[in-house]
């Protein structure tokens, strides 16, 4: 559809008014455009345009406070726009923790300045890129500009770079903090007098830049030396942060406030703790739907088996309701949900429903869902947490910082009042923590380890994090790097290994897995392997149908283990689609997918997620030159080589039925939803450890203990 701007006329005020030619569509988008305008202008930042663009012109970090809701995300980028910070061709990029993020707010953007998403604003995630040359407003995730650092160490294309939601301090904005301080004094040194704008970079295929002579050197920030860079600046900015801290980091860097909020948020709380939060968030969901006047509901849940539980228990309870008060409609989102179905949670409801999001921290913040006027907030969210000593990383379920809190009731209140019920009292809140532990604190390091490496930065614990991690934790990291062939005995990036590993985006041991199935000749089995196990729960059992799903699963079983048991799947949904595919539609081909899921008792979302991960990896390898073919029959060759690549998590059978992983020394057990539980072969290697009340191992697959010293000798000749 073309913009206002083509489809309206100029009237004698060169203003745009729409021509009552044009059909009614195009007075629909004119009075929309003008509804956006009057938006804009009513938001608290509107009235600090000018302070804010001085504010950047004169401070080369900038940090800036306003509240959830005043406009930072939105608005601050088009302020620099339109000042001229882009003037030069380079854009303005600003990072956001998450994807669905990145995605809505470009898209709104897009509309609010009556371009088409894309042109002149746009956005790029990890397999979805959404910019053109004439890009200049671009937002993207931070593990994004982390990448895009690799094939453009200066991050030459870039004249602003906003870091939002500092505060969630996820790892990738840490580490983005670092290398843009590193980028900064680079940039700053380089002088101005000739400035190098990669414009092939600016249509979505990163240049690496060269050295004057034209070679390219080993180190990718020495590859731009020579080059002289204008200055980039750098603005970090939340609505819950705490600008003292980044302030300090960036040698006392200026701060600013932006005051007030749109609308009022309502804080309730409950009166004693809930011990049961599913309950009382199911609760409150029908006493806001039965007693609240119109607006849709937001719930923070910690993961998909609890939005999906929850989910069925709001169907359930509804069918018990007077058919008039039914009409209530669920949607939810979460990360392993693929994009074009999280966007559903912005669909309006249908004429005359209320709308219940369930949705996990994702939509946490920055996000404005359209027409949400109730948060409810357990309190709780699923964090990472890692055992540098075990080398384990486990998710587990704690209760959210103040900052979190914060952000959550953040989502009411975005287009009118809101409410937030807490679903916990006011005295708990208090003694929450003030901001959430930074994600670097308590993760396996290792991807962001090689992603330093690959951009040069070789003294990894001498990096100037704004918090550093745990020593041990680096330590343990590089020793797994060092032993999946990532670097070389003195710690540095091996060629081509490492360098292969960190131009995949995935972890490290699967990125090593792929490069060795292409060796193995088992690419096509490795690949959908590896996308079968990025996603949550392949496998759905209804609690009422747990023995029928048990037996039906059964067909698709490997007794070699779950690895090849996630191929069978795949392949069988593959060998279904081909069967039926007498050239239906899109849409048709998905019903019949979920029909065939359903009886076969898979998850058809993750199922789908997994075939949409299959496809991009299997574009990765491909440009990388590996040619993916199948070891066919020869399962033993695929066998060797999850060996060959998860040898770090090989565990052997103890006496009393128990395992002990080689590499730890822990006493595991098998999860009794692997195809192995029963068969307890006597040497596997395993996937996922998981700490409940059990170490639970999965996604395991039997091998032949002397495969290991054969094939990681490195490892076990010294080891065991
Ligand atoms: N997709 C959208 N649809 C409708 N209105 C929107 C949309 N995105 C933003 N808005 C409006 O713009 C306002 C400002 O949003 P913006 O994301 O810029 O705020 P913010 O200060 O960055 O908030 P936060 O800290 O929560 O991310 C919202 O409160 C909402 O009124």
């Amino acid at each position: 559809m073309p913009s206002m701007a083509q489809a309206g006329v100029k009237d004698s005020t060169g203003s745009n008014k729409p021509n009552s030619k044009f059909p009614n569509g195009y007075v629909n988008s004119f009075a929309r455009r003008q509804k956006i305008i009057q938006q804009r202008k009513s938001l608290p930042i509107a009235s600090a345009e000018k302070r804010l663009v001085e504010e950047v012109k004169k401070n080369d970090v900038l940090i800036i406070v306003g509240e959830t809701g005043s406009g930072k995300t939105t608005q601050l980028p088009q302020f620099l726009f339109n000042a001229g910070f882009s003037r030069d061709g380079r854009s303005i990029g600003i990072t956001q923790p998450r994807r669905v993020a990145a995605v809505t707010v470009a898209k709104r953007v897009a509309e609010e300045s009556g371009v088409e998403l894309g042109q002149r604003v746009g956005y790029s995630i990890r397999f979805d890129d959404y910019t053109s040359s004439s890009t200049r407003i671009k937002y993207m995730t931070d593990g994004l500009l982390l990448r895009e650092a690799l094939l453009d160490p200066y991050l030459s294309r870039y004249s602003v770079i906003i870091v939002d939601e500092a505060h969630e301090r996820t790892v990738h904005t840490d580490v983005l903090l670092g290398l843009l301080k590193k980028v900064q004094h680079a940039r700053s040194k380089s002088g101005n007098d000739h400035i190098h704008i990669d414009n092939k970079a600016n249509n979505g295929t990163l240049a690496v830049a060269e050295k004057e002579d034209g070679s390219q050197s080993a180190s990718l920030f020495k590859k731009c030396q020579g080059r002289k860079f204008l200055p980039l600046k750098l603005i970090v900015m939340s609505a819950s942060l705490d600008a003292h801290v980044f302030s300090e980091y960036y040698s006392g860097a200026k701060a600013v406030y932006i005051q007030g909020r749109q609308f009022p948020v309502d804080i309730l709380y409950t009166l004693h703790a809930e011990s049961d939060y599913l309950e009382a968030a199911l609760i409150t969901i029908f006493q806001i739907h039965l007693e609240e006047g119109p607006g849709d509901i937001l719930v923070f849940l910690t993961g998909q088996e609890e939005i999906e539980s929850v989910e069925r228990l709001v169907q359930e309870r509804l069918r018990q309701l007077p058919e008039d008060s039914q009409k209530l409609f669920t949607v939810t989102i979460f990360s392993s949900l693929p994009s074009e179905q999280q966007m559903r949670v912005f669909m309006p409801a249908p004429v005359g429903f209320r709308k219940v999001i369930l949705a996990t921290n994702i939509a946490e913040t920055s996000v404005t869902i359209p027409g949400i006027r109730y948060v409810i907030d357990p309190g709780f969210v699923k964090a990472r947490s890692y055992d540098p000593v075990k080398g384990m990383e486990s998710l587990i379920i704690v209760p959210t910082s103040k900052a979190q809190a914060i952000q959550r009731s953040g989502r009411a209140g975005r287009e009118g009042p809101g409410k937030c019920f807490r679903l916990y009292p006011e005295s708990e809140f208090e003694k929450l923590e003030d901001s959430t532990k930074p994600e670097i604190k308590r993760c396996n390091l290792s991807n962001v380890i090689l992603q330093l490496k690959a951009l040069g930065v070789d003294d990894i614990i001498g990096f100037d994090f704004i918090e550093k991690p745990p020593r041990a934790a680096i330590i343990k990291s590089l020793e797994e790097l060092f032993l999946l062939g990532a670097l070389t005995d003195d710690c540095k990036l091996a060629d081509p290994v490492g360098r292969q590993m960190s131009r995949l985006p995935l972890d490290p041991i699967y990125s090593k897995a792929l490069i060795l199935a292409n060796e193995f000749n088992c690419l096509e089995e490795m690949l959908i392997t590896v996308a079968m196990l990025s996603v949550e729960s392949i496998f759905y059992f209804p609690r009422e149908k747990k023995e029928e799903a048990r037996s039906r699963v059964k067909c698709f079983s490997s007794p070699d283990g779950d690895h090849l048991t996630l191929v069978n799947i795949y392949r069988a949904s593959d060998e279904f689609l081909e069967k039926r595919n007498m050239g239906p539609g899109k849409d048709k081909r998905e019903k019949i997918m979920r029909k065939w899921c359903k009886e076969n008792f898979i998850n058809s979302r993750s199922l789908r997620h997994a075939r949409d991960i299959h496809s991009q990896i299997r574009e990765h390898v491909e440009q990388m030159g590996f040619c993916v073919s199948s070891c066919g029959d020869d399962v033993l060759q695929f066998r060797k080589c999850l060996a060959a690549s998860f040898f770090l998590n090989a565990a052997l059978k103890q006496p009393e039925g128990t395992y002990r992983a080689l590499a730890s020394g822990q006493v595991v057990q098998i999860r009794p939803s692997s195809v192995l539980f029963q068969a307890k072969p006597e040497c596997i290697i395993f996937n996922e450890l998981v700490q409940t009340n059990h170490k639970y191992i999965h996604n395991i697959t039997r091998i032949d203990y002397l495969w290991l010293t054969e094939l990681a000798p490195h490892f076990y000749a010294v080891q065991n």
